[in-house]
C-alpha cells in the first residue's frame, strides 16, 4: 500500500496571511506543501520565488515540493534548494537539457521530478528514470488555480503508473506519482486507484472554511477507493 500524500497548493492560499495559512494546513494533515513558481513568460502568471520560500520555511516542518514553472531552469534550482526547498520539479520544455537539472537539483540536495502538462509525453522519462524521485502529472493547464480537471488525465496517470511500476520491477526502487489541478473530493478516489499517491489541491482545500475536515475526507475518498485492491 503507498503512502497517500495530500499537497495543499498555496496558490489559492490567502498570500496576505501566508505563514498563518502554511503552519494551519500542516497542522490540519497535509503532508507536504506544494509552491507553484510562475513567470510569466513560460507560464501566463507571475507568482513567488526563493524568497517567499524562506520565509514561509519557519512556519512548517513538512517537506515543500516546489514546482518550477520557468524558462530556464537551472538558475534558480540553487536559490530554490538554499531556501529550504526539499523537492523540485520542472517542465522537460524548459529546460535546454532534462538531465543535467535532474542532477543539478539531486547535487543540491533535493528530490528531484519532471512535470507533463496535459499534452506533453511520458516518453521524457524513458532515459532518466534513475534520477527521477517524482512525476508530476498535471491535470489543467499551468498557470492558474480554480481550473476543471481534465478527464483525458485518469487515462493518463494509469500509463504512468504501469511505466513507474515495471520500473520498480527492475530496480525496487518507488517514485511517486503527484497529480496537480482539479483535485477535489469527488476525484480524488478514483485518482488513487489509478495509481497516483500524492495530490495537489488548492482551491479545494484553501476554499474550505475547515482544512482539517476536507484533507480528512480527502484520505477519506482514497481509502474507499483503494482498499478493495
Ligand atoms: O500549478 C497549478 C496551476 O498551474 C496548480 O498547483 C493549481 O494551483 C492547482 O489548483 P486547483 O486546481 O487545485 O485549484
Amino acid at each position: 500500500m503507498p503512502e497517500y500524500r495530500i499537497a495543499p497548493s498555496i496558490l489559492s492560499a490567502d498570500f496576505a496571511r501566508l505563514g498563518e495559512e502554511v503552519r494551519n494546513v500542516s497542522e490540519a494533515g497535509a503532508s507536504l506543501i506544494h509552491f507553484d513558481v510562475m513567470d510569466n513568460h513560460y507560464v501566463p502568471n507571475l507568482t513567488i520565488g526563493p524568497l517567499v520560500c524562506e520565509a514561509i520555511r519557519p512556519y512548517t516542518d513538512l517537506p515543500i515540493d516546489v514546482h518550477l514553472m520557468v524558462k530556464p531552469v537551472d538558475r534558480i534550482i540553487p536559490d530554490f534548494a538554499k531556501a529550504g526547498a526539499n523537492i523540485i520539479t520542472f517542465h522537460p520544455e524548459a529546460s535546454d537539457h532534462v538531465d543535467r537539472s535532474l542532477s543539478l537539483i539531486r547535487e543540491h540536495g533535493c528530490q528531484s521530478g519532471l512535470v507533463f502538462t496535459p499534452a506533453t509525453s511520458l516518453d521524457y522519462l524513458d532515459y532518466v528514470l534513475d534520477k527521477v524521485d517524482m512525476v508530476l502529472l498535471m491535470s489543467v493547464n499551468p498557470g492558474f488555480g480554480g481550473q476543471k480537471f481534465i478527464p483525458a488525465m485518469m487515462d493518463k496517470a494509469r500509463a504512468a503508473r504501469a511505466k513507474l511500476d515495471k520500473y520498480k520491477e527492475q530496480t525496487g526502487r518507488h517514485i511517486a506519482l503527484e497529480i496537480d489541478g482539479g483535485v477535489k473530493v469527488d476525484n480524488i478516489g478514483e485518482l488513487a486507484a489509478a495509481g497516483v499517491d500524492t495530490f495537489v489541491a488548492g482551491s479545494a482545500i484553501f476554499g474550505h472554511p475547515d482544512y482539517k475536515a476536507i484533507i480528512a475526507e480527502m484520505h477519506r475518498q482514497i481509502a474507499l477507493h483503494t482498499q478493495a485492491q
